[in-house]
C-alpha cells in the first residue's frame, strides 16, 4: 500500500463504517505511531476527548487484589485454598478485575510476547502492512483498526493488531498473523495455550468462589471450539496525555480477558462509583478481568468492569487474550442471581456489542436482559 500523506502530515489506516444510508463506507484514521514520530507539541483535534472533570479524581489505588493461583490448586492445603477462594470472590465481585501470581506461565513466555510485539511495532509502516494480512469483512481485526464508527468521532490514541488464535483453522488462507518477526505466531501460540489453561483454572475457581459447581462456567467452553482473540494495543507517546484517551471506556465482550503490559504501567483505569481509578498493575504481572459473557452466566454476581486507558507521555503496550465460549453456544445464568439475564447465543451477543460500541455507558449488556 502507498504511503498516504494527509493534512495531518501522517499516514492512515482504513476502516469500514456504516453510513446513515446503510451503505458501508471506508474512512481513514491516522496511524498514531506515525503521528507520534513527528514530535508533535499538541494533540491533534481528532484525538481530543471530552472528559467529565468531576470524574477525574486522579486516584491511584494504593494496592490491588492479587490472586495466587498455586493456592487455588487442588494440592493446596484446604484452609489456604478456602481463604484464596474467598479473596477471589471478594475481588471479582468488587472490581471484576484482579492480578494473578504463581499462574504457571513462565516469564520467558511473557518476555517472548514482549519481544515479538515490539519487533513488529518497530518495523517501518510499509513492512508492518506487508507483513499482516486482513480478515476483510471482520471488523476490528488485523493491523490498525479501532472502534471507528463515524467520520467525526473522537479517536483513541492507539494502534492495534488483532488476530484470532482459536478455534484452529478459522484463519486458513487469510494470513492475518504477522510474518515478521518470523516467530510472532509461534511465540503467541505458546502464550495462548498457557493463557487458556490459566483461564480454565480461573473459570472453575470463580464458580466455586460463588458457591456454584466448578463446572458451571467452564461447561460453556470447549477445548476445540472456544474462541481466543489476541489484541495487541500499542499506545505511542502522547503529546498532551490529559486531553486524549488510549482506549475509550468499555467493558469487554468476552468470558474472561487476560492481559499483560510492558513499556510502562499506569494507563489502565476502572470506574468505581463516579471516579476513574488507576489500577496499580506492575509491568511483569498478569491481570484478569471479567467480561460481559461471564456477567451473564453468573446472572450479575460478577460484573464486567467499565474500564478505559489513559494516554501517557511514554509509550505503552498491552496484549489482551479474550476467551469466549464457541460462538454458537447458548449461555444463560447458571442460577438465578437477580441480575435479570436471559439466554443468549454468544455470537449474537458479540455481534451486537460491536455494532453498538463504543457507547457512553455500559449499554451492550442490556441485550441479554429479560424484557
Ligand atoms: O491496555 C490496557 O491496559 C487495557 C486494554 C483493554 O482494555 C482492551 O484491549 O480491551
Ligand atoms: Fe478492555
Amino acid at each position: 500500500m502507498e504511503k498516504d500523506m494527509g493534512e495531518e502530515g501522517g499516514c492512515f489506516h482504513e476502516a469500514t463504517i456504516m453510513g446513515q444510508d446503510g451503505i458501508p463506507r471506508t474512512v481513514r484514521v491516522p496511524v498514531v505511531q506515525e503521528l507520534a514520530r513527528q514530535g508533535l507539541k499538541f494533540l491533534p483535534e481528532r484525538f481530543i476527548k471530552a472528559r467529565n472533570p468531576s470524574h477525574e479524581a486522579n486516584i491511584t489505588l494504593p494496592m490491588f487484589p492479587s490472586i495466587n493461583m498455586a493456592k487455588l490448586g487442588q494440592q493446596a492445603e484446604p484452609g489456604v485454598r478456602a481463604q484464596e477462594l474467598a479473596q477471589l470472590a471478594s475481588c471479582a465481585k468488587e472490581w471484576g478485575m484482579f492480578l494473578v501470581t504463581d499462574h504457571g506461565i513462565h516469564p520467558s513466555v511473557v518476555h517472548g510476547v514482549k519481544d515479538v510485539v515490539q519487533g513488529f511495532f518497530r518495523l517501518p509502516l510499509e513492512e508492518k502492512r506487508a507483513s499482516v494480512g486482513s480478515y476483510a469483512s471482520i471488523d476490528n481485526m488485523g493491523y490498525g483498526r479501532s472502534f471507528v464508527k463515524s467520520e467525526d468521532q473522537a479517536l483513541d490514541w492507539i494502534d492495534r493488531l488483532a488476530m484470532k488464535a482459536a478455534p484452529k483453522g478459522v484463519d486458513e488462507g487469510l494470513l492475518v498473523w504477522p510474518q515478521k518477526p518470523p516467530n510472532f505466531r509461534q511465540v503467541m501460540a505458546k502464550y495462548v495455550e498457557q493463557g487458556r489453561k490459566l483461564c480454565d483454572h480461573l473459570l472453575q475457581a470463580l464458580a466455586e468462589a460463588l458457591s456454584l459447581s466448578p463446572h458451571d462456567f467452564i461447561q460453556n467452553f470447549d477445548p476445540e471450539w472456544s474462541e481466543i482473540n489476541v489484541r495487541v494495543n500499542y499506545y505511542p507517546p502522547c503529546p498532551q496525555p490529559e486531553l486524549g484517551l488510549g482506549i475509550t471506556p468499555h467493558s469487554d465482550a468476552s468470558g474472561l480477558s487476560l492481559l499483560t503490559q510492558f513499556g510502562c504501567s499506569g494507563g489502565l483505569q476502572v470506574l468505581k462509583g463516579l471516579n476513574w481509578e488507576t489500577v496499580p498493575w506492575p509491568c511483569d504481572e498478569l491481570l484478569v478481568n471479567v467480561g460481559d459473557l461471564l456477567e451473564i452466566m453468573s446472572d450479575g454476581r460478577l460484573k464486567s468492569p467499565w474500564h478505559r486507558v489513559v494516554a501517557m507521555e511514554k509509550e505503552r503496550f498491552s496484549v489482551a487474550l479474550f476467551y469466549n465460549p464457541p460462538c454458537s453456544t447458548e449461555i444463560q445464568p447458571v442460577q438465578d442471581g437477580d441480575g435479570g439475564y436471559k439466554k443468549v447465543v454468544v455470537g449474537d451477543y458479540v455481534r451486537h456489542f460491536y455494532e453498538i460500541s463504543p457507547t457512553l455507558e455500559k449499554q451492550a449488556i442490556a441485550y441479554a436482559k429479560k424484557a
